[in-house]
């Protein structure tokens, strides 16, 4: 057993409450890679931003679990010797499929959980949902639910209304798991190709998705006051790393994320966590392909990973200040 607090990392409590007051957003940037880490670690610590670092099933699978515990263990040590002296760093795990994995997180280090039972029938998602936040709470661990299916990885249709999360059932959810914060379902979706060109109108030759369900998520903060609310899927898909992509010898076609206007406009609600992962696959991509492209005899993989860390970075840096508004807002220095 490795409870978090003995790596000096935080749980999601604090950090939350003060942003769903202050009308900004904590940064949740997912990471499978060292270098993904050191970038996280670099930005926040330069912009004074509390960071969420999201681990999936899958980069526990590529990664190894221990081997990302003891990397979030490093980032808070890293961040320390980079002069943040009381850096919050949350290790989460992002959207936990079984109580068991939820458990082996809770056990091995993590400060926070997601349970994703989202695309279970609403009396099992509630079940176990309250089934993650007992144990959890034994150990001071948060835990984020998730009410609304996203479109894109949770369900075959692009952005469609009928899945998003219904106001009316976020009191008794919220009440009977006791859960922590609640992802909801407003028109986002996961990975690089969020919309077809077709649900996109053309607006000085940028193609503009529809505008995320504004009018759910005010029902949902008049349901709940004060809640924290998660947004996942909410990569922008820069065009210039897609360009850039495709420049040097990638093929990403109709690649489309979510206006970074709209995710400002969520940031000042009770919106208060932001999952962001396609940005830095891109970022990385692209610094990579450009590297190589350029430097066709280069093979030590430190030739190419730094330009690709480096542009982590200037893009995690970017959400924090440009978008989400968490700059500044440690607690303390
Ligand atoms: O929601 C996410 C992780 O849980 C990431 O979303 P993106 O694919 O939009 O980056
Ligand atoms: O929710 C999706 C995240 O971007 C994680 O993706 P992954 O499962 O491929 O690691
Ligand atoms: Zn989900
Ligand atoms: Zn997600």
């Amino acid at each position: 057993m490795v409870n978090y607090k003995d790596l000096g990392l935080v749980n999601t409590r604090e950090m939350f409450k003060r942003a769903v007051a202050g009308g900004y957003a904590i940064p949740a940037f997912n990471f499978n890679t060292m270098e993904q880490m050191q970038a996280i670690v670099q930005a926040a610590v330069e912009t004074k931003s509390p960071v969420i670092m999201q681990v999936s099933k899958g980069a526990r699978n590529y990664a190894n679990g221990t081997i990302l515990r003891n990397l979030a263990k490093g980032a808070v040590e890293y961040a320390k010797e980079l002069g943040c002296e009381h850096p919050e760093i949350v290790l989460h795990l992002d959207h936990g499929d079984t109580f068991e994995l939820c458990k082996d997180c809770i056990d091995n280090g993590f400060s926070s959980v997601m349970i994703d039972g989202s695309s279970l029938p609403y009396e099992e998602n509630v079940a176990l949902a309250k089934k993650v936040v007992e144990y959890a709470h034994q150990f001071d661990v948060t835990v984020e639910a998730e009410l609304g299916v996203l479109a894109g990885v949770e369900d075959e249709v692009v952005a469609a209304e009928s899945h998003y999360t219904k106001p009316e059932e976020v009191i008794d959810f919220a009440t009977r798991t006791g859960c922590d914060s609640l992802a909801i379902s407003i028109g986002t979706s996961h990975g690089a190709h969020k919309f077809t060109p077709e649900q996109c109108t053309l607006v000085n030759g940028v193609l503009v998705p529809p505008p995320l369900a504004f009018d759910v998520l005010a029902e949902i903060e008049k349901k709940l006051p004060g809640f924290p609310i998660v947004l996942h899927g909410s990569s922008s898909v820069p065009m210039e790393e897609v360009n850039t992509i495709n420049k040097y010898g990638g093929h990403l076609e109709a690649a489309i994320g979510i206006p970074e206007d709209q995710l400002r406009q969520a940031a000042k609600s009770a919106v208060c966590k932001i999952n962001i992962d396609s940005d830095s696959r891109l970022a990385m991509t692209a610094a990579i392909r450009k590297h190589l492209a350029e430097h066709p005899g280069d093979f030590d993989p430190r030739q190419y990973l730094k330009p690709a860390r480096e542009n982590m970075k200037k893009m995690y840096i970017h959400k924090i200040v440009n978008v989400l508004g968490s700059d500044g807002k440690l607690a303390q220095c």
